[in-house]
């Protein structure tokens, strides 16, 4: 599979499904880097709809542009998004029901695994090696990967090779969002709309044909799952999350459509995007290459060190706490994988994704691990403009490398606090004859990050209580959304749900989300009452 090959190759048409097949006329047919696979008989929207979706996206463009300044403006931005965003999805309705699947969840694992057989032959064929593994559907899971025989603790059970690493790489000249780190996975979601879009012209259709349809990232949360993550340390990560996909979906959007100002060596990224660009599409790009993706050395001039990629068949292996046994082999140019522990021939071979938060998890790889041994809340914590003594306090965080804003970390047990956070509300807590006493020796601030430091009995009581006030208010706030009994209520009647019922794996991350917090900040609370009282 060369690099520039995918681009000369015939393309064979895409079935049209519905609305008016592209025309010959038209802007966008001027353009002499149409690539053949463009010509596929997408839907063309009739003008006056175009004209909707464009005054729609323009609002979106205005909207997403406010930067809210708190979590009630956050929350009616989000709601004004999801209104526009569902008003973009219906007039896009023609020409996302060709470019996306719409299925609902069982049909999505069964007609995936449908596709397995094509997708194996063609990873084998590619060079990859995964003779010990095959994919299975893992309820709770989607599809996943299963052992076929033993497998040893550490024996090397899957390669994949370079050729078959779907990166910004693959597609030399079409970096449209920039050649710096923070761009490289949106480099890679927009390559992957235009495979998409490519169909079966596409040299990745087997893997793409094995991806799920849908995802369950915060962007196909409905308002009403959304309103579920009110007031825990997720939801203004989740919110952030929408508005920024959605505020670079208008500037594609708005690219393509309404300044129609794209030119240079990345026309025909910018043709095949503005044919088949729709909201559908680019979430599902976005979603699959936030749940998926992995880091591997560049290979390019000019490239940042790592770049995002797809790695098919390894993105196939769910997670599970242990170890990372996942490397990029410079010299094999291959992603290797180890077994981290031993596994029995039909049992499900999971790998471990590394050190992250429940929160994280939730946002960006639409799960919760309920036995994440790496959980954190992170709560938000800084010092007043209008406190006298703040530069004093200043000085003490920046010898301890803690920002003046910061978000730091309540732990679950034994920890509980962390030292960060502990440190800050001691500095924050210190009055003036505590503050010179520290600032004239910041050789010692170091000190204020060991729980056994040694304070003076009502600076430490009132560290202690600001932090029982502050977790107290947090999990005020959780019972406004939701009170702890009926969560667990509503958790167990998901978790019983009959069989064959459909199982609603939002709600059902979201209730356990909202447990697992819980559980760490009234943890942290009893912890911060003991040692107030001592
Ligand atoms: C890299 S993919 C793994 C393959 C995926 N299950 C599939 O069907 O294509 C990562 C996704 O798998 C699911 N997943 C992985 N580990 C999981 C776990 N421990 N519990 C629940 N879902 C998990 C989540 O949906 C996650 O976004």
């Amino acid at each position: 599979m060369g690099k520039n090959n995918k681009r000369n190759k015939k393309a064979k048409p895409q079935q049209q499904q519905s609305g008016a097949p592209a025309s010959s006329s038209g802007s966008q047919d001027k353009d002499s880097t149409e690539d053949p696979a463009a010509a596929s008989l997408l839907p063309t929207l009739i003008p006056k709809k175009r004209n909707q979706l464009n005054k729609l996206v323009s609002e979106l463009v205005d909207l997403v542009e406010q930067q809210p300044a708190n979590p009630n403006e956050e929350w009616r931005q989000y709601e004004q998004l999801q209104q526009l965003l569902t008003q973009i999805m219906t007039l896009e309705e023609p020409l996302s029901k060709v470019v996306c699947q719409q299925v609902n969840d069982s049909a999505d694992d069964q007609s995936r695994l449908a596709k397995v057989e094509a997708f194996s032959s063609w990873a084998k064929n590619g060079g990859v090696h995964s003779e010990g593994l095959e994919i299975a559907i893992f309820p709770g899971y989607q599809l996943g990967l299963r052992a076929t025989r033993q497998l040893e603790k550490e024996e090397l059970v899957l390669s994949v090779p370079r050729a078959l690493i779907f990166s910004e790489e693959s597609k030399s000249n079409c970096r449209l969002f920039g050649n710096m780190q923070q761009a490289t996975h949106l480099n890679l979601a927009h390559d992957l709309v235009i495979e998409k879009i490519r169909g079966e012209a596409s040299d990745w259709r087997p893997y793409i044909d094995v991806l799920p349809a849908k995802y369950n990232t915060v962007l196909y949360f409905s308002t009403k799952q959304m309103q579920r993550l009110r007031g825990t340390a997720a939801c203004s990560m989740a919110l952030r999350q929408c508005r920024v996909i959605a505020k670079q979906y208008a500037f594609l959007y708005r690219d393509a459509h309404i300044l129609g100002n794209r030119t240079g060596n990345d026309n025909r990224c910018f043709f095949l995007t503005k044919r088949g660009l729709c909201y559908q599409l680019y979430r599902w790009a976005v979603s699959t290459v936030m749940t998926r993706q992995n880091l591997v050395p560049s290979e390019s001039e000019g490239s940042p060190k790592f770049i995002s990629a797809l790695i098919p068949y390894w993105d196939m292996a769910n997670h599970r706490p242990g170890k990372i046994t996942s490397f990029y082999g410079s010299f094999s140019r291959q992603l290797e994988c180890t077994a981290q522990e031993a596994c029995a021939a039909g049992e499900q071979f999971f790998i471990y994704y590394g050190d992250r938060s429940n929160t994280d998890l939730l946002v960006h790889n639409g799960f919760v691990d309920v036995n994440n041994l790496k959980d954190y809340v992170n709560i938000r914590v800084g010092l007043s403009p209008t406190d006298a003594l703040a530069a004093k306090r200043a000085s003490i965080l920046d010898k301890l490398s803690i920002r003046h804003n910061a978000e730091l970390r309540v732990l679950p047990a034994p920890d509980f606090i962390s030292k960060e956070l502990l440190a800050f509300v001691r500095v924050f807590k210190m009055s003036a004859e505590q503050l010179e006493h520290w600032c004239s020796d910041l050789e010692r601030a170091g000190d204020l990050l060991h729980i056994d430091c040694a304070l003076e009995t009502d600076h430490e009581t009132r560290t202690w209580q600001f932090l029982e006030d502050r977790l107290k208010l947090l999990l005020a706030v959780f019972d406004k959304e939701l009170r702890e009994a009926d969560e667990l209520k509503e958790l167990s009647e998901l978790e019983l749900k009959e069989e064959g019922k459909p199982v609603q794996e939002i709600e059902l991350m979201l209730l356990q989300y909202r447990r697992l917090e819980r559980s760490i900040l009234a943890g942290a609370l009893q912890y911060a009452q003991e040692h107030r009282k001592v």
